[in-house]
């Protein structure tokens, strides 16, 4: 079955505030590497986009962590299904996400991270829900902030479905 998606924010939209974004990163870390992590399965739409906008070195490694299953709310509990291939230690970490909903999943994150001793960790996130937070997280970099319905496209899904959609959409219906 397939659900109705209406448009929140449009393809060129979301690529000029991304090139911005690039901009603004790859001023902050003149002079420096930054190692880009990018958290699995969502972010990597925008992690790839924004790591062409990047002008400073860049390296980059993979997590793969998840609580939402095929539902809209976090389960609360946060699965690392893949860690890191490398070592973060003394390196210019940036975290990239595509939300930041609950503050769940990055809460966890960040603590598992810190531990690890990179040089300095900064959050970037496409979309910012603060409606819904019950974490709080700091976020350093965020593309847009967005009210508090479920969206999809740009990496994000429904139940597996609308990772590819190369905009921001909602999903309607949905209570
Ligand atoms: O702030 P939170 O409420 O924790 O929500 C944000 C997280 O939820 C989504 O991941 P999900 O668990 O759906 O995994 P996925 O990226 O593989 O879809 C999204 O990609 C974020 O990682
Ligand atoms: O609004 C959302 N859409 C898709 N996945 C999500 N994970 C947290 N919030 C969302
Ligand atoms: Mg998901």
């Amino acid at each position: 079955m397939s659900e109705k998606i209406r448009v929140l924010v449009p393809e060129e939209k979301v690529d000029e505030r991304i090139r911005e974004l690039g901009r603004q990163i790859s001023e902050d870390y003149a002079g420096k590497q930054v190692h880009l992590i990018c958290v699995l399965k969502g972010g990597v739409f925008f992690m790839c986009e924004l790591a062409k906008r990047i002008t400073v070195p860049v390296s980059m490694d993979f997590m793969c962590v998840g609580s939402y299953g095929d539902g809209t709310a976090s389960s609360g509990v946060v699965r690392i299904a893949k860690d890191l291939d490398e070592s973060i230690e003394n390196k210019e970490v940036l975290i990239v996400e595509d939300i930041i909903d609950s503050g769940n999943t990055l809460y966890y994150l960040i603590d598992v991270l810190k531990k690890r001793n990179p040089a300095s960790m900064r959050l970037c996130t496409l979309l910012d829900k603060p409606d819904r937070r019950v974490k709080d997280v700091k976020v350093d970099y965020c593309g847009f902030e967005i009210p508090d319905e479920f969206v999809v496209g740009y990496g994000l899904d429904y139940a597996q479905k609308y990772r590819n959609l190369p905009y921001i959409g909602v999903v309607e219906g949905l209570e």
